[in-house]
């Protein structure tokens, strides 16, 4: 990023975001999500525990046993590599800067050289809709990627009520608009660099949804840790999936459970592929704090919004550079 730092508004504020020096390994909780699904409840409560701790005290978590199988998750990264590495004119075809695109290319490479990605932006849910949109080079990137889309979703959904469930919201009410929900899929390359310290690959933000999903070939997803102050470096385990909290979960929660601010550094050895998936309400979908979040000690902290309303937002303001639709939503008097 620029020699910017982030608005005096965002939380972690006051970090500069270059130069960039050597980080801890995030001590994120590795939750293993067969114990969900366990015919014994107290295997399930002691696993929501878990979950809701993990989510009020970091944001973030990884999960283990999701059900998604070795080759699915390693046939997205190869069709998103082979597509990033395939000839211009899809690309070209596909670039946009037109944030309310469902599906676009784009690159941010600014300020002569302190960002570096490209990226492949595709709606996912309902897949038949979207699909037909997404890339058709190389040939097998719809199949490929579109098994994992099915697949991450159906982990979106279960850790989403999970989570809710981990608030004491009652989900039954809220099962419509997460079925119909939106899945925005954000597809990175970075390129392999030999001075990380000179250039970001993804400046400091928030995501906008519920919850993302995050799947990497290799480290450079960082986090800001829970002292609010030092960016930790995400593992990267294979077979395992990063969880992170969005602006739709602050605002369901009432703010009890926190949008985690991340940002992704280029990798010295390797070019880097990640698939951010992001799980959210359906597109005019108006999201508020669940009732149970709100009562006389704890009034509602954040206006109402909906995906469109960030589609607006990140249209005129850039998140990348110290804007946050999250503390735009923040209400004055609490
Ligand atoms: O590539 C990464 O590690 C981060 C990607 C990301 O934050 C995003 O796509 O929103
Ligand atoms: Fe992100």
């Amino acid at each position: 990023m620029s020699s910017s730092l982030l608005s005096s508004t965002t939380r972690g504020s006051s970090k500069q975001m270059l130069p960039f020096r050597p980080v801890e390994l995030a001590p994120l909780p590795i939750i293993d999500l067969s114990y969900l699904n366990h015919q014994h409840s107290l295997c399930r409560s002691i696993m929501l525990e878990t979950i809701g701790k993990a989510c009020k005290e970091m944001g973030c978590f990884q999960v283990i046993n999701h059900g998604i199988s070795r080759s699915v998750m390693k046939e997205a990264l190869e069709a998103a590599l082979d597509f990033f590495e395939s000839s211009a004119d899809e690309k070209e075809a596909l670039e946009s800067n037109d944030v309310r695109k469902p599906v676009r290319y784009g690159t941010s490479f600014k300020d002569g050289n302190s960002e570096s990605r490209c990226f492949l932006k595709q709606y996912a849910h309902p897949l038949q809709e979207w699909i037909p949109f997404w890339p058709t080079s190389p040939p097998h990137y719809r199949e490929k990627m579109g098994k994992y889309a099915v697949e991450v979703r159906r982990v979106a959904l279960q850790l989403i009520n999970a989570i809710l469930e981990s608030l004491g919201v009652d989900t039954a009410n809220l099962n419509n608009q997460l079925e119909g929900g939106m899945q925005v899929m954000a597809v990175n390359f970075y390129p392999q660099c030999p001075k990380p310290d000179l250039m970001l690959g993804f400046p400091a933000h928030y995501d906008y949804g519920c919850l993302t999903i995050l799947h990497q070939n290799c480290q450079g997803l960082q986090i800001i840790g829970v002292d609010g102050e030092d960016w930790e470096a995400v593992p990267e385990f294979p077979g395992a999936l990063h969880v992170h909290i969005g602006d739709h979960m602050e605002v369901l929660s009432n703010g009890r459970y926190k949008s985690v601010l991340h940002r992704a550094v280029l990798n010295p050895e390797e070019k880097r592929v990640s698939v951010a998936s992001i799980y959210g309400f359906p597109m005019d979908e108006k999201v508020t704090a669940a009732k149970e979040m709100v009562d006389e000690q704890h009034p509602r902290r954040y206006k109402e919004s909906s995906f469109r309303d960030f589609l607006d937002y990140i249209d005129i303001n850039d998140i990348t550079e110290g804007k946050s639709f999250i503390d735009s939503l923040k209400l004055t008097n609490t």
